[in-house]
């Protein structure tokens, strides 16, 4: 699996080798076409001054014919040349997390049940089973998240929580363990919401978790108005864009909203998409490839972070 990639149970991989130019129009046209919440596609560079890769990650079998017809016009006889390749269906996240190490983001310590002993007693310790739902702690976009909640409690104390994409729900039980408060999270695959829930029982905050299933902040517990003085939103710059007005409906005037899983090239639009409506960059995280935004309303001054 590319690390830096959000799939949602993919089935398949789009593979191919090309230059910059391709690999970039390849990317931004299969990201246009396809939901988002079924397919995730970056482009790299294999190595310093080396050819670009694509890869495209499905949750369905994608029609390959299809596919190759829309990237002809951009590379040409290329597209041809491209494979998809089925991938193994396994609990691929669990498995891959037997062999990592804990994540540690200030006192939160995030383990699987093998890294018990590990915790300090200071730590707030957060076990994940991550079962097909995303969100170990390992990858950038979740450090960079909670990096950013750390750094955002040496400033203040949130008190209202909402989690959009909550995945195996580990941002979100961060804040109900660090806050000892409930919180609002929710995700548009109804897989990783049973997985947080799951979670949540074995963390001991099932109490606080106020889950649901659906897109954005399409829920009464999620759809109040000024109500989260801290908002995740770990998702896509895609629908991230879409979500501006949403989020920022529901932020509270003195609140924070923290945005992730953004590539760096994404980082531009999804600015100027939540400066529409008001709101600036605070302090941002760079991780792996991948930026953590911190956004306040008004006019912030933008403090940027390696
Ligand atoms: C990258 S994972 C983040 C998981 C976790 N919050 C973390 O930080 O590790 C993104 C999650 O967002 C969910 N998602 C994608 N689009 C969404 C949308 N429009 N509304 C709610 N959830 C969405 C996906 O199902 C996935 O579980």
């Amino acid at each position: 699996m590319l690390e830096g990639l959000h799939p949602n149970r993919p089935t398949h991989v789009f593979r191919i080798t090309t230059d910059e130019r391709s690999a970039r129009a390849m990317t931004d046209m299969i990201g246009e076409i396809f939901d988002p919440a079924e397919t995730a596609v970056a482009s790299f560079e294999t190595e310093d001054d080396g050819p670009w890769m694509l890869e495209a990650y499905f949750a369905h079998q994608p029609d390959e014919a299809a596919i190759r017809n829309l990237l002809r016009p951009i590379v040409g006889a290329e597209a041809d040349k491209g494979v998809f390749l089925p991938l193994e269906q396994k609990d691929w996240v669990k498995s891959s997390l037997e062999g990592l190490k804990p994540v540690r983001a200030g006192r939160i310590f995030v383990h699987g049940s093998h890294d018990r002993e590990q915790c300090l007693p200071s730590d707030i310790a957060i076990e994940i089973e991550a079962g097909l739902a995303f969100g170990t702690g390992h990858h950038g976009t979740t450090k960079g998240c909670l990096l950013a909640f750390v750094d955002e409690l040496k400033m203040r104390t949130p008190r209202h929580v909402l989690d959009v994409g909550t995945g195996t729900g580990i941002l979100a039980f961060a804040a109900a363990k660090v806050l000892k408060r409930p919180v609002v999270a929710g995700d548009i695959d109804p897989e990783a919401v049973r997985v947080a829930r799951e979670n949540a029982r074995l963390n001991g905050i099932a109490a606080w978790m106020k889950l649901y299933v659906g897109p954005g902040i399409r829920h009464p517990e999620a759809d109040r108005p000024g109500h989260f003085d801290l908002v995740f939103a770990n998702i896509l710059a895609k629908p991230l864009r879409m979500l501006a007005s949403s989020l920022a409906r529901v932020a509270s005037d003195d609140g924070t909203i923290i945005l992730s899983g953004l590539l760096y090239r994404d980082v531009p639009g999804v600015l100027s998409a939540y400066a529409h409506q008001g709101w600036y960059l605070q302090r941002r995280y760079n991780l792996e490839g991948w930026a953590a935004l911190v956004m306040k309303r008004g006019n912030a001054r933008a403090l940027p972070r390696q």
